[in-house]
């Protein structure tokens, strides 16, 4: 049974950056671009969309959101068949910004906030990570700041590292779309020793140096030789964005997930603020590709959820803007 209490539910979710370098579907960090959902139970399904980039995402049933939102209920042991869904999103799709672990956290996190919260946040991160099939983005839309988690098939083992203070981030989003299996498909089905040994050690000194503040060691923590080097065919520029980033005033430099978006993390008070983002872009120009800079924090607070709202306040807004 519904709870009667909660007409509707709306939740805040932020995108995420996933490997971070060497951390390959282990390390996530949440970023300050964000997807709103509202949902309630309804006579018959449906959902809207307002923002760019949703065409050809299904508005009915097939909807990824409404798909995890039933196995949530799924889970609970409930049954809530009919869904009214409304989503707002400012998370480019396609990108490696993590959009399709914001919508799957925030279905999941909307739904058990529908029926009463049923299962624990951490029920919610193994259900979550079962569909991504890595708990970095996951992880990080969920809990907020950087998370390192590792998945066994059936459950994440994770910690929250709070994101040193001084830590800001510079993105760079290609307009083109890079679709995470797209991405996925060209990595080796083996690695050298060497090659493991070398990321082993650099997502363990990341680790660390998130962990106690030691930003001097980012750039040199932040390097990766399992999938960036292998990538790097699918998104011109980027070789020469994470070769120099350092020395034009990143403290360090990634593909951000799957890419095409390339990240740099940047000291708060580093002062070159403008050199390193007219660096970027001039790199993205150089080989034909237009792309845009966005300036990011690392969002703090993860889903955060509101009940109780008025039931018609967002929906409404949503569908007066545009209808599904
Ligand atoms: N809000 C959403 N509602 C429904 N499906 C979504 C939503 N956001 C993302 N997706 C799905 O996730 C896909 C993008 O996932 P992916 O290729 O992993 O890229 P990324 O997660 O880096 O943006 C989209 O093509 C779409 O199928
Ligand atoms: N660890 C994954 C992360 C994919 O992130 P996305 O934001 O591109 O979906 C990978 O590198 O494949």
């Amino acid at each position: 049974m519904v709870n009667e209490n909660v007409g509707s539910v709306r939740v805040r979710v932020p995108a995420s950056t996933a490997n971070l370098g060497p951390g390959f579907d282990t390390l996530g960090m949440s970023l300050s671009l964000y997807l709103w959902l509202e949902m309630r139970q309804a006579e018959q399904t449906v959902v809207h969309f307002a923002g760019e980039g949703f065409q050809g995402i299904p508005a009915d049933k097939e909807n990824l959101i409404y798909k995890v939102a039933q196995l949530v209920f799924d889970a609970a042991g409930v049954q809530v068949p009919e869904l009214e869904i409304g989503m707002r999103s400012d998370i480019p799709l396609t990108r490696g910004l993590g959009s399709s672990a914001s919508a799957i956290i925030a279905g999941m996190v909307a739904a058990n906030a529908l029926i009463g919260y049923p299962l624990s946040n951490d029920r919610l991160f193994d259900l979550a990570t079962g569909l991504e099939r890595h708990p970095d983005n996951v992880g990080a839309s969920l809990f907020g700041g950087i998370i390192a988690a590792a998945w066994d098939g059936e459950h994440a083992d994770y910690v929250r590292i709070e994101p040193p203070r001084n830590l800001k981030v510079l993105a760079l989003i290609p307009e083109f779309e890079l679709a995470t299996t797209a991405a996925r498909a060209v990595l080796p089905q083996q690695l050298s020793l060497q090659d493991a040994v070398y990321n082993i050690s650099r997502s363990s000194l990341l680790t660390a140096a998130l962990s106690s503040g030691r930003l001097d060691l980012l750039a040199s923590a932040m390097r990766d030789r399992l999938h960036q080097p292998y990538r790097a065919a699918l998104v011109p520029g980027m070789e020469k964005v994470l070769t120099e980033a350092s020395q034009r005033g990143a403290l360090g430099a990634a593909l951000s997930g799957a890419g095409p978006t390339l990240l740099a993390l940047v000291d708060r008070d580093g002062g070159r603020d403008e050199e390193l983002e007219a660096f970027m872009q001039s790199v993205m120009r150089e080989n034909g590709i237009e792309a845009r800079t966005v300036w990011l924090e690392p969002d703090l607070e993860g889903a955060v959820c509101e009940t109780g709202i008025h039931p018609d306040l967002f929906l409404e807004l949503i569908k007066g803007e545009l209808s599904s």
